[in-house]
């Protein structure tokens, strides 16, 4: 789940956009760059690592110009190599980068088309195959000039050829800013401005946490299939591209990858998560009536929210048993399984006193591949808890991701083929229970009920693309599977570096 941004601003953007993923940081640990463009150039810094360790002051410094575009990457696709972080660059028409989230289920196909056309995709990410999809539409168009409309019949052009999640924010030198969003609006995009003295600055982001951040005012969501374009001297054009546009939203992105004080799609995501913890504490009364829990405690941090609720409901105290290292990421967005399994212990530290002795009811926001509670069940017993239930605010995770969340392959998910005593049995836990998918919706949905529909595929394998079928599944796990990845990582550097090109 990458997170992405773009501005047009009336003065320098760099310090805006480092600013802005900053606080964008969750959706994406693994690397992040920054495009500005100074006159008719493109200045661009891309690096592994947070944005705080991937832009020094020297980059910041080569970083010039009012106009801008910035990502932060949790791979879904090609490697994890440098070279594989975004934003990508083409060179024809006019220079053209671009960032996206989500991940494309056709690429195999998109890819072999551009090969056709003579256009060269140096890496094996769908991203840097969604930018020569669009450098290439873009291309029929004859004039130096581009219109608003010609912008716009290429991004209709795009959503055409393209399946799967795309949010994606372009910079075309000499032109403006191009942003627009699958006709699922599967993953999330935001727009909004801000006055200055010199006039209206316009900025597009995966969450509105990003423009609260730096002073910019929310407009409206961008809307499923819909594409913006601002020029550079600050002209808004906007239109909706898709032919038929249907709005489905990801779930996981309330569940889990948004930050609680983002609005997405006129939901706050606070509010569907404290829903959340409504709809599962009355589940909780209604199933375990004679239950005997002293207390309940949530896995930080993403389940906070969600266990407060669910105490409150229960009329049970609340406490935070676990302390979290603020130094450590969040663990499910890291690369290899070995990593996650070492940091869920760096990361959380149980408080002793809070266990002793007690019935403890431990809240999660999911379960995916269980190595989080696995892990925490095993350290509130070592903290000297009498009985450990478990309680996770999304079902059971069974169907890979194909969106843009790393989730590829069945096997890893730990709800695959068992019910929930058998994952009981596997995590350590005395009893546990799960959101029923229809509650988790209405949770959502009652924040914003003109969402008809979400795409709910890791619970319940419908794709809302319809693209998605067994071999589709089968080619993903062959490629991403984590033999395959750690093969690829040994490739890094290997890759044509047109990136960090750098003027003493
Ligand atoms: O079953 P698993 O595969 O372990 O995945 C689920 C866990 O991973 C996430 O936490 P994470 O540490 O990533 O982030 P958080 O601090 O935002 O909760 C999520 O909140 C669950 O705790
Ligand atoms: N999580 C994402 O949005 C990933 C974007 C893109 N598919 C990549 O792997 O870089
Ligand atoms: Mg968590």
């Amino acid at each position: 789940m990458c997170g992405i941004v773009g501005i047009v601003g009336k003065t320098s953007v760099n310090q805006t956009i480092y600013d802005a993923l900053t606080v964008l940081q969750h959706r994406g640990q693994d690397a992040a760059g920054i495009v500005t463009v100074d006159h008719q150039a493109f200045r661009l810094r891309k690096a592994n690592g947070l944005v705080k360790d991937v832009f020094e002051p020297k980059h910041m410094q080569r970083l010039q110009g009012n106009a801008g575009i910035g990502h932060v990457r949790y791979p879904t696709a090609g490697s994890s190599s440098a070279s594989e972080a975004q934003p990508f660059y083409v060179n024809s028409p006019f220079g053209i980068s671009l960032a996206h989230n989500g991940n494309l289920t056709n690429t195999v196909e998109l890819a072999e088309g551009l090969v056709k056309k003579r256009r060269h995709v140096n890496t094996t990410s769908d991203s840097e195959v969604l930018l020569n999809l669009l450098a290439d539409e873009l291309q029929e168009t004859r004039s130096l000039t581009l219109s608003a409309d010609e912008v716009f019949d290429a991004v209709a052009k795009v959503h055409g050829q393209t399946r799967g999640a795309y949010a994606v924010v372009a910079m075309i030198i000499g032109q403006g800013l191009v942003a627009f969003r699958d006709p699922f609006g599967i993953r999330p995009l935001i727009l909004g401005k801000h006055e200055s003295a010199t006039g209206t600055e316009y900025m597009v982001a995966s969450e509105s946490v990003a423009l609260d951040a730096v002073g910019f005012e929310v407009m409206r969501d961008v809307a499923p299939g819909e594409a913006i374009f601002v020029t550079l001297d600050g002209q808004l054009f906007t239109r909706q591209c898709a032919i038929d546009p249907n709005y489905a939203p990801c779930i996981f992105e309330f569940v889990y990858f948004a930050r609680p004080d983002s609005t997405i799609d006129k939901v706050s995501v606070y509010a569907s998560r404290v829903n959340m913890g409504a709809k599962l504490g009355e589940k909780i009364k209604k199933e375990w009536e004679d239950h005997d829990i002293d207390v309940v405690i949530p896995i930080p941090e993403t389940s906070c929210d969600i266990a407060l609720e669910i105490a409150r409901c229960m009329n049970l105290p609340y406490r935070q048993g676990f302390v979290k290292n603020r130094y450590i990421g969040r663990t499910f967005i890291m690369p290899g399984q070995e990593e996650r399994i070492k940091s869920v212990r760096r990361k959380l530290n149980a408080i002793n006193t809070e266990f002793k002795g007690k019935n403890v009811l431990l809240v999660d926001d999911s379960i995916v591949r269980g190595t989080t509670s696995e892990q925490i069940i095993e350290m509130a017993r070592e903290a000297g808890a009498n009985k450990v239930y478990f309680a996770s605010a999304a079902p059971e995770v069974r169907f890979p991701n194909v969106y843009g969340i790393d989730m590829p392959t069945s096997n890893e998910l730990i709800a695959y083929g068992r019910d929930a005593d058998e994952i009981a049995n596997i995590i350590g836990a005395d009893g546990i229970i799960f959101q029923n998918l229809t509650d988790l919706v209405e949770a959502v949905r009652m924040e914003n009920p003109e969402i008809k529909q979400f795409d709910t595929s890791v619970f319940d394998g419908h794709y809302i693309t319809n693209d998605v079928d067994q071999s589709y599944l089968d080619h993903l796990t062959q490629l991403r599977n984590d033999d395959a990845k750690l093969g690829r990582s040994k490739d890094i550097g290997t890759n044509l570096e047109l990136h960090n090109v750098c003027h003493p």
